[in-house]
């Protein structure tokens, strides 16, 4: 069973197209990258998930069903627009909020204890929210989202407005979660975290899926076919230069990037190099998801 699943949704707002046809599906388990540019309609798909709003058309499963009340309880949510009870003390705001979603409240307190430590928030557990900085009431709303342990958590930008330490600490925590078996879908724009977290990604552009799948195949298949080496000596780049086959050679200081002409193979050319050449280094090049995400864009903007 899926942990969500679209069947060709579609969405408008006053006869603008938002959404259409949407089809993906996200496994129980897995670190699910919601990505697009601003406008997209990510908002509007996990608001559709959540059934804070209704489709047009098509069908949303959520474990395998419509989403009942109770289902609900097992869904974290962290929205983009964010809003915590200022003037409540910390500890009493997220026993509150876990016992909203039906945790007693013996167990919301022992959570609330627990996650405090974690975050390394216990200290101001009973401070008021207004009294912490922006950041420090970011991981707030981090925890609130999974108080309650929920199956499926989805975050809307986790990371805006951590600190390089504090968005490691949510990445860890995020990678704990999974590894406990959690579900979680995580819309961002920081590409270099969904590229270190996700296991597939859905992208969307005004509305339409332009890239799904696990994030290794989708760099797979956007490889630009080159190879980086680096060897022994120097010398050994005019001996390089000498192999037919290589339609470009770029020098990156230390390391070379090879272009094989068309209908050569990396591999063959890998082979070639070795005879011809002492390698300390070899990689094939995979673009990042951030290139991907900008490449994809320009190319669908020329359609
Ligand atoms: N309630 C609404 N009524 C009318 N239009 C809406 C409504 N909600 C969203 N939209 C429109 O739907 C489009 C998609 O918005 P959405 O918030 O889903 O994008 P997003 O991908 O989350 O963007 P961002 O990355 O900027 O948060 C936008 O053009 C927005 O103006």
């Amino acid at each position: 069973m899926h942990a969500v699943e679209f069947e060709n949704v579609s969405k408008s707002f006053s006869e603008k197209n938002i959404l259409e046809n949407i089809s993906f599906s996200v496994r129980q388990g897995e670190i699910f990258g919601l990505l697009g540019p601003n406008g997209a309609g990510k908002t509007t798909l996990i608001r559709l998930l959540l059934d804070i709003i209704r489709p047009d058309s098509g069908e949303i499963r959520v474990f395998g069903d419509f989403l009942s009340p109770a289902a609900k309880n097992r869904i974290g949510y962290l929205p983009e627009e964010r809003g915590l009870y200022k003037k409540t003390r910390l500890l009493d705001m997220l026993v509150y909020l876990a016992q909203l979603k039906g945790i007693p409240e013996n167990q919301a307190r022992l959570n609330a204890e627990s996650l405090l430590k974690s975050l390394e928030l216990d200290q101001y557990k009973n401070k008021k929210v207004e009294e912490l900085s922006k950041g420090m009431q970011q991981k707030i709303q981090f925890l609130s989202a999974i108080i309650h342990e929920p199956e499926l958590l989805i975050l809307d930008e986790p990371f805006s407005g951590l600190d390089p330490v504090n968005t490691k600490t949510v990445m860890v925590r995020i990678l704990g979660l999974r590894a406990s078996g959690k579900t979680i879908i995580l819309s961002t724009h920081m590409m270099e975290q969904a590229q270190t977290l996700c296991d597939r990604i859905l992208m969307l552009n005004k509305g339409r899926r332009v890239l799904y799948g696990p994030v290794d195949e989708i760099r797979k298949e956007h490889g630009k076919n080159s190879l980086i080496v680096e060897f022994a000596e120097k010398g050994n780049l005019n001996a390089i230069r000498e192999i037919s086959g290589i339609k470009k050679i770029i020098e990156h200081g230390k390391s070379v990037e090879l272009f094989p002409e068309e209908g050569i193979s990396v591999q063959l050319l890998l082979e070639e190099l070795v005879r011809k050449a002492n390698l300390t280094r070899f990689e094939k090049t995979f673009p990042s998801l951030n290139e991907i995400f900008i490449e994809t864009l320009e190319s669908v903007s020329n359609e």
